[in-house]
């Protein structure tokens, strides 16, 4: 797992955006072969599809042969409701970029069979041969996606109860009334997540300081699901100094270290591609 600390949440966004598009760049995705993003939504996301969507403007990125997947969606909320995750992802993002609106799927939190919408979401994702990249954001209990406390670390796409923690916590979209923010969501689960190739969290803000030390500092543990992607091989958590608040200062040391020996080689690395002693691809394949 590599920790990547940046000042604010703009540059955390910055940085995110970025990396996105250089995974998006080196993959040269195709309509035969596009590249699969999982996206998320909440706040911290936010300023990464800023960043994205000023990449796309600018001409240095294109999601025409990108196809998403979201991590989750309320039950039973109009999907043209303003906090429909729907509503939030092409207000965002989706309707500023080039992405062509038939390759965004996100769950029908409104469907007949909700299992059936969740099996059927799973075998997508699987026809498209996994997800390349899960972007994801967690909520102040250290929950992934919808995964609340408690949730299996082998889950996969479901119904979820919210966790009481995390209805108040978004009470804030719904003009602060919690007994109008849904109960329940779809979600993808944590094994759907660490099915990935890779995954990119973002963390910012001082209230996120906690479940960040719980994951990071502390065992696996379902009550803090995020803790999980200490076992995947390829996880990057990208955050801002407020979100650091809880952890010891050796270990932001330690990150920040890592992260500094991997720019050195980097640079090296390009310098030696740059004399054709290496390909592309051997440039930046550190964990
Ligand atoms: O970034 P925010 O606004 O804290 O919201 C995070 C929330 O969004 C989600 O990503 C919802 O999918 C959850 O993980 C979390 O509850």
């Amino acid at each position: 797992m590599r920790l990547i600390v940046r000042e604010d949440p703009s540059t955390v966004g910055d940085y995110i955006a970025n990396y996105i598009c250089r995974r998006i760049n080196d993959f040269e995705p195709t309509a035969e072969k596009p590249f699969v993003l999982g996206l998320p939504t909440g706040s911290s996301p936010i300023p990464t599809y800023k960043a994205l969507i000023k990449l796309v403007k600018d001409g240095k990125l294109t999601l025409k042969h990108v196809v998403t997947f979201n991590m989750d969606e309320y039950v039973g909320l109009p999907q043209d409701h303003s906090e429909s995750y729907h509503t939030f992802m092409f207000r965002e993002f989706f309707s500023h970029v080039d992405i062509p609106p038939s390759q965004v799927n996100i769950l029908n939190g409104n469907a007949k069979d909700l299992i059936g919408e969740c099996n059927a979401y799973e075998e997508k994702i699987k026809s498209y041969g996994g997800i390349e990249l899960f972007l994801g954001g967690i909520g102040e209990d250290g929950h992934i996606a919808f995964n609340e406390p408690g949730s299996s670390l082998a889950s996969r796409t479901r119904i979820k109860t919210l966790a009481y923690d995390t209805i108040l916590a978004n009470a804030r979209f719904f003009n602060n009334d919690i007994s109008a923010v849904p109960r329940m969501a779809l979600t993808v689960g944590v094994a759907t997540v660490l099915d990935s190739r890779e995954v990119v969290v973002v963390v910012t803000g001082q209230r996120k300081a906690l479940a960040l030390s719980k994951a990071i500092e502390e065992g696996v543990n379902h009550l803090w699901t995020l803790s999980a992607l200490q076992l995947h091989p390829w996880a990057l958590i990208v955050v801002d100094e407020d979100a650091t608040a809880e952890l010891h200062v050796k270990t932001v040391k330690y990150f920040k270290s890592i992260e500094r020996v991997q720019d050195e080689v980097e640079a090296s690395q390009r310098e030696l591609k740059a004399k054709g002693k290496i390909s592309e691809s051997q440039v930046g394949s550190m964990e």
